[in-house]
């Protein structure tokens, strides 16, 4: 498995400035951000999954020919969490890494409809992930906050489901911020799922469906007017259509940009040929984000060392991304403010030394 973790073309020092440099994530998933460790732990309680337990075999197992053959390989990893404490473990530990790398916010997202189609009691899932949540930012001072996605391919009934999930409130979190669509794009047309993008922001969540990751820019101008997208996930397309380019700059809707995923899942060929620039050029806001860092061999501190690279960025530059996803988040306005001038204070400091 190619080894994607710290960029040797980042200059040392940016990589000391980016492992310190307080972040914000917002396109994160919680299975495919499982550990090593805590997947070859759940793998050895599920002696009948076909996941590796040895951590060697697992870097092999997650390299991926295309993105369904990744989106295979996800699948057998939500297959391993099967108890409300898998979820809580799971849930915790992810907050561990996160804040491992200065990440102060996180929007994790979950995708409820997987693990309750595979017998986990619903309200225990909402339990196990609020126990988490409130514990990790208790004693890491990472704050979390959710997403719930529906896997398109999985069709109506999962949109159905994921909706309820999220607009019951006998059952969504306290956590729940925004709403999604995830999975392969391929013949996963955006505008059915409206009626169910509608009852969610009816219900006051946000929408950030993935699109134009596997397919054309259509898919994103889609996800634009049926889903009233406020963020898009990944958008890479976008870097074929001018004009939408253009709308995402002066609508200032922020791509949640996540450069080494599009590498692993084969979207994108090389990071040099990564749309990460025109996107910039174009004046379009963008966002740093992993994915599913685990499975991708990468993490937060290193995509923002590779978006330095591709963008020749120093320390300011660096900050501003930073603050980009702060400003693209979904935290209330003291939060954003807070971390915003926590990212201020740390680099002017960085630069006086
Ligand atoms: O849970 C099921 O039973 C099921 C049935 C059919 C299809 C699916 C999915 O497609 C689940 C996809 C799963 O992948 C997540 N994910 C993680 N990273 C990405 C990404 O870069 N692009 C798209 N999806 C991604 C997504 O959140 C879904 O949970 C499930
Ligand atoms: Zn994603």
């Amino acid at each position: 498995m190619t080894q994607h973790l710290v960029d040797p073309r980042a200059p040392r020092d940016l990589t000391a400035f980016i492992a310190n440099l307080p972040k914000a994530e917002l396109h994160v998933h919680h299975v495919g951000s499982a550990s090593p460790r805590i997947v070859s732990e759940l793998a050895a309680r599920h002696p009948d999954s076909k996941v590796p337990t040895d951590p060697e075999a697992l870097a092999d197992y997650f390299t991926f020919t295309d993105f369904a053959h990744f989106i295979d390989v996800y699948l057998s990893v939500v297959d391993l969490i099967r108890t409300p404490e898998d979820v809580r473990l799971l849930t915790y530990e992810v907050a561990r890494d996160l804040a491992r790398q200065q990440v102060r916010y996180a929007e994790l997202t979950i995708t409820p409809f997987s693990s309750t189609r595979r017998g986990i009691d619903e309200r225990a899932f909402m339990d196990a992930i609020e126990d988490a949540r409130k514990a990790a930012e208790a004693e890491f001072g990472t704050v979390l906050r959710w997403c719930f996605d529906i896997p398109g391919e999985a069709g109506l009934q999962a949109a159905e489901e994921t909706t309820r999930l999220a607009t019951d409130d006998r059952l969504r979190p306290e956590g729940l911020v925004s709403f999604g669509l995830g999975g392969p794009e391929v013949g996963v047309e955006r505008p059915q799922f409206k009626p169910y993008f509608d009852r969610a922001i009816a219900a006051g969540l946000h929408s950030v469906p993935h699109a134009g990751e596997t397919t054309g820019p259509q898919t994103v101008w889609d996800a634009l007017t049926h889903l009233r997208a406020e963020r898009i996930g990944h958008g890479t397309s976008s870097a074929q259509d001018p004009k939408l380019l253009a709308h995402l700059a002066e609508h200032r809707i922020p791509l949640e940009v996540c450069p080494t995923s599009n590498i692993a899942t084969r979207a994108v060929r090389t990071l040099d040929e990564h749309p990460i620039k025109e996107f910039v050029r174009a004046g379009v806001l963008v966002t740093i984000n992993s994915d599913d860092p685990p499975m991708f061999g990468t993490d937060l501190d290193n995509e923002y060392a590779v978006a330095a690279r591709l963008l020749d960025l120093d320390e300011r530059g660096l900050a501003e991304l930073a603050k980009n996803a702060v400003e693209a988040s979904f935290l209330e306005a003291g939060g954003k403010a807070r971390i915003t001038d926590e990212i201020d204070t740390y680099t002017a400091q960085w630069l006086s030394r």
